[in-house]
Order: C-alpha cells, then sequence, then structure tokens
C-alpha cells in the first residue's frame, strides 16, 4: 500500500473558517491526520457571519454535533428564510423561505397551477401554500416527526469559534497561538514548507489550509493565486455591523431591508440582535452610513459599530500547489442570501472527499478548484438576480444595479422565467427551484406564460385542491409553539 504522505495539516486562522475545518477534520479523519491551528489574538476574527442556510443543519448532523448543545452555547435561534422589505419597490416584501411551494408534478412545479389559478381568480398568494413560509410570518416554530420544516440557524459568531475549538481540541487539534511572520516555500517547487511565527517558533506541515480572512496570507500575498473581481455586479463594499439587545421575542427568520445604497440585515439571537449596515461607498459615505445605521437600529446598542471593507468576488484558484483556501481567503460574494457559512462547510466536505492522502496532484486540485468555482459562480449569479430584478428608481444605486450587464447565465435564467416561468436548480447547485421562483417573483418579475397544466383541472376542483393545501397548512401552522417559546423549551441561550 502506498505510503500518506499528507498527514501534517496546518490551518492558519481560526475564525469560523478555521475552526469549521478544524472540527470537521479531526472529527472525520482524526487518527489519520495531525492538525495544528495558528490563530492570533492579536488579528481580530471579521467578527459577522451569523446567518446560515439548510446545510449548516446537516453539515453539524455529518460530524456528530447536537443540536441542543451547539445551540445552548451558541445563543442560536431557528431560520426559515429571510424576509425582504424594500427590494422591488419602496415598500414591497416577501419572505425567500426555505420551504417547499405547494405540491408539485412531474409535468411542472407547483408555481405553474399556481400562476394559472391565480389568473382564473382561484387562487391565494403564493406563500399560503408553503408551511415554512406561513410558520416564519407567524413567528412559529417546531422541529418533530410531526412537523418537518427544513430550516437553518442565527448563531453567535463568536461563541460559535469558541464552541467548535473546544470540539475540536477534545478531538486532538493542537492550538498554537501567535501572528504568522512569514510563510516560508521549498525553493523549487514553492510548496509550502512551514509558516515561521513571530516568536520564532516554525510549524512545519505537508497541507496547510488559508483561512486568514480577506488578507489570504498563504493563498494570495504568498502563492499569488489570483482573484477575480466582481464589484461590478455586486457593487456594495463596506459594513458596519452592531450588536443590540433584542427588542422582542426573536423571529425565524433573518430581515434584509433595502436602503437607498445597499441594505441592512438584523439576525435575531436569543441573547441579542446582530445588525449591520451594507452600503456601496460611491454612494454613501461612511459618515452618511453611521447616521444610516443609528436610524434603522433598534434596542439599545451593546457594542458599537466597527467597519468592514470587502471586495466581491472569487479566488481564481481555491487551491494551489499544497495550499487550499477557505473562507473569505477563498471568496466572498456579499452577505444578502447568508452563503459564506455554507460555502465553508460544502469546502471542507469537499476536501474531505478528495483528501490527498497520497500528494497534491494536479487532477485532484483542478477537480476540487471546478467544483469550487462552479458552486460559487451559481450563488453568485441568485445574488446579483436581487439587485437587478428591482424597479426602484430612487437612487443612482439602484439605477446602477438595474440596468447593469448581467451574467449570461443569469440573463438566461431570467429570459426563460420572464417568458414560460421555468425555474430550474443545476447539479450541486445550492439554490433549489422553489428560491429562486419566490425571489423571482417577489422582485416582481410576472412570466409572460406558463405551463397550462392548470387546464387540465376543472376550476372547482383546482379550487378545492388549493384551499386544502392552504387550510391544511394553517392547521399544522396553528399547532406550533411560538419560535420563542420552542427555543425557551429546546435550547435555552447559556448566556441569556
Ligand atoms: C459584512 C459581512 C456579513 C457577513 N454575514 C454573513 C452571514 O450572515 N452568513 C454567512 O454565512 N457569512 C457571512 N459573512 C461571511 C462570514 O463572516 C465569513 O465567511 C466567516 O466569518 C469566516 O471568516 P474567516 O474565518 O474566513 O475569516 P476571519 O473571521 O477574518 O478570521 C481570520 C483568522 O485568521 C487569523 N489571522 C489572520 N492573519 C493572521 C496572522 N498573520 N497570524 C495568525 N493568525 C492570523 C485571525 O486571527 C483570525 O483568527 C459575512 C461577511 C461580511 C464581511
Amino acid at each position: 500500500m502506498a505510503e500518506q504522505i499528507v498527514r501534517r495539516v496546518v490551518i492558519a486562522g481560526g475564525g469560523t473558517a478555521g475552526w469549521i475545518a478544524a472540527v470537521a477534520l479531526s472529527k472525520q479523519l482524526g487518527t489519520l491526520l495531525d492538525i495544528t491551528l495558528v490563530e492570533s489574538d492579536q488579528i481580530r476574527t471579521v467578527g459577522v457571519g451569523e446567518s446560515t442556510v439548510p446545510t449548516a443543519h446537516t453539515f453539524h448532523h455529518l460530524i456528530g454535533i447536537d443540536e441542543q448543545e451547539f445551540m445552548r452555547e451558541t445563543g442560536s435561534s431557528f431560520k426559515l428564510g429571510i424576509n425582504f422589505e424594500n427590494w422591488g419597490e419602496i415598500g414591497d416584501r416577501y419572505i425567500h423561505s426555505f420551504g417547499t411551494l405547494g405540491k408539485s408534478t412531474w409535468m411542472a412545479d407547483f408555481h405553474h397551477l399556481w400562476l394559472h389559478a391565480r389568473g382564473e381568480g382561484l387562487a391565494g398568494e403564493l406563500e399560503d401554500y408553503c408551511l415554512e413560509l406561513q410558520a416564519a410570518e407567524q413567528g412559529k416554530f417546531a422541529t418533530s416527526d410531526q412537523f418537518k420544516v427544513n430550516y437553518a440557524y442565527h448563531l453567535d459568531a463568536g461563541y460559535y469559534a469558541r464552541y467548535l475549538r473546544r470540539l475540536s481540541e477534545a478531538a486532538g487539534v493542537r492550538r498554537v497561538e501567535g501572528k504568522i511572520a512569514s510563510v516560508e516555500q521549498h525553493p523549487q517547487t514553492g510548496f509550502i514548507q512551514s509558516l515561521l511565527l513571530e516568536s520564532g517558533e516554525r510549524i512545519e506541515g505537508d497541507l496547510f489550509i488559508d483561512c486568514t480572512g480577506f488578507r489570504g496570507l498563504l493563498i494570495e500575498q504568498t502563492l499569488k493565486a489570483g482573484f477575480e473581481d466582481w464589484s461590478h455586479w455586486l457593487p456594495n463594499n463596506s459594513a458596519l455591523p452592531v450588536q443590540t439587545r433584542s427588542v422582542g421575542p426573536a423571529m425565524p427568520y433573518t430581515s434584509a431591508i433595502a436602503h437607498d445604497a445597499g441594505w441592512l440585515w438584523r439576525i435575531p439571537l436569543q441573547h441579542r440582535v446582530g445588525t449591520g449596515l451594507v452600503y456601496c461607498s460611491d454612494y454613501l459615505s461612511d459618515d452618511e452610513a453611521l447616521a444610516r445605521l443609528h436610524q434603522m437600529i433598534e434596542g439599545e446598542i451593546l457594542i458599537e459599530p466597527w467597519s468592514i471593507r470587502f471586495k466581491a468576488g472569487r479566488r481564481l484558484k481555491v487551491w494551489e500547489k499544497n495550499c487550499i483556501a477557505l473562507g473569505l481567503a477563498s471568496g466572498f460574494v456579499e452577505p444578502l442570501e447568508s452563503t459564506s457559512i455554507h460555502m465553508i462547510m460544502i469546502a471542507v466536505t469537499r476536501l474531505i472527499q478528495l483528501f490527498p492522502f497520497n500528494g497534491c496532484d494536479d487532477a485532484l486540485q483542478r477537480r476540487y478548484n471546478d467544483l469550487s468555482q462552479n458552486e460559487i459562480e451559481k450563488i453568485r449569479d441568485f445574488i446579483i438576480l436581487h439587485y437587478h430584478l428591482t424597479e426602484r428608481d430612487d437612487s443612482p444605486f439602484w439605477r446602477q444595479v438595474r440596468t447593469m450587464e448581467i451574467p449570461d447565465t443569469l440573463a438566461q435564467r431570467l429570459a426563460l422565467f420572464g417568458e414560460n416561468a421555468h425555474a430550474y436548480q443545476i447539479t450541486e447547485e445550492l439554490f433549489r427551484i422553489d428560491s429562486w421562483v419566490q425571489v423571482m417573483l417577489g422582485q416582481r418579475l410576472r412570466p409572460a406564460g406558463h405551463h397550462q397544466l392548470g387546464r387540465l383541472m376543472r376550476p372547482e376542483q383546482l379550487r378545492q385542491a388549493l384551499l386544502d393545501l392552504k387550510t391544511n397548512i394553517g392547521k399544522a401552522v396553528a399547532g406550533m409553539p411560538s419560535h420563542q417559546d420552542f427555543l425557551n423549551r429546546y435550547c435555552p441561550a447559556a448566556m441569556a
């Protein structure tokens, strides 16, 4: 049997990405690897990233994280979707839920039936036919054999990293505190050999995972893997996060409230609310942004706002030589649909599946890079959709994103839906058909035509079928406790 060449894994950085990598690799491949994580108390983590998508639930399950313990220790709440305000037009509101819309058939997705019935005056609102969406609207939540809902989490990034650190160290990860002063490479191959810390300590490894955030200390500053800038499609480049006291029960959704040069997030945790203004500095100065944030804040400030600059785009090669970038070091598509933690989790899963036990060869690297590119580009298109499909004309920011050129891949999807109401999910794509449908309709795209399946049913039969669906969902939601009551019982926050 071939000897294992890659055994010593060095993770640079201890933010969300670093500790997710540490916990997953140690729990899954533990005895095959020696894992060291280096982080520096002198360099703070980005400190945000608190809203997730349902894959977080699946990922935790895969690596054996106990849900109730995790939620107690991180003050987490449940998330059923995102509540968008002022996106299509000022005053608009819709929820992009994680749920399934109605009942689809093999011939056509549910929304085709709904579009027909709506046109004939036989149907209510689309949201009447989705359990998660109705539960979100009413602030309800339950998860059990009786209530099978598709959900994600809101979590506290600081507590989450601490929690994962505890699990990782228990699984054998060695943590080294220290600032990386330089990265040492093999003189011929350029492969990374070691990290030299300011203390003089040298950390040697076979595989290096760059989780150093936007700076990309290994992947970019050392290996120059390259970056594809997407800011012409996603112009927001600044954020002002702040932590505030809760002013009411935690709702089971994130809010994304558009303003004239970006948007504001509100993420309800058990012990506080995470809020943050996202904006484009070409259209809003930092002082104006701070004033805007203060206008939109609800509740007493617990931690004062801090400033973050970012650029949307992807690292051209997330795997280069013997270095793999995860998290912000690998690229960033702005936080609108809370996809970064998902991408970290998928990237770690992919790494476990394609782990280079016998060395970092080109074919493995190429496969990994292709899959990563494919994934992030689909997510990029979904985010651009929210900006481009707007009718807002009240500010230069909205005029720019409404009229900008968009990627061909997205233009094709819009044409298909705009003409015939068809939406699709490509293999391994994160967002499902129902996500595309909810956002496209929520952003005011009204398809000119749709599948004629609905005409095969008698009007009364169709009206009754839709009424039954709505009634059953209504009954199920009525039987659920409030989200806050469920949290209080299921996983009361340790720090609340
Ligand atoms: C405004 C904003 C909002 C976001 N919201 C969401 C969201 O709602 N949902 C979501 O999924 N994602 C979100 N994200 C993304 C999310 O925050 C990140 O994906 C996640 O926090 C991972 O960050 P990271 O670990 O890659 O980097 P960081 O948190 O920046 O961590 C970098 C680590 O590297 C260490 N480090 C750096 N340099 C050195 C050095 N020289 N020596 C030693 N250590 C070093 C630091 O000490 C730190 O531990 C958001 C991002 C932004 C900017």
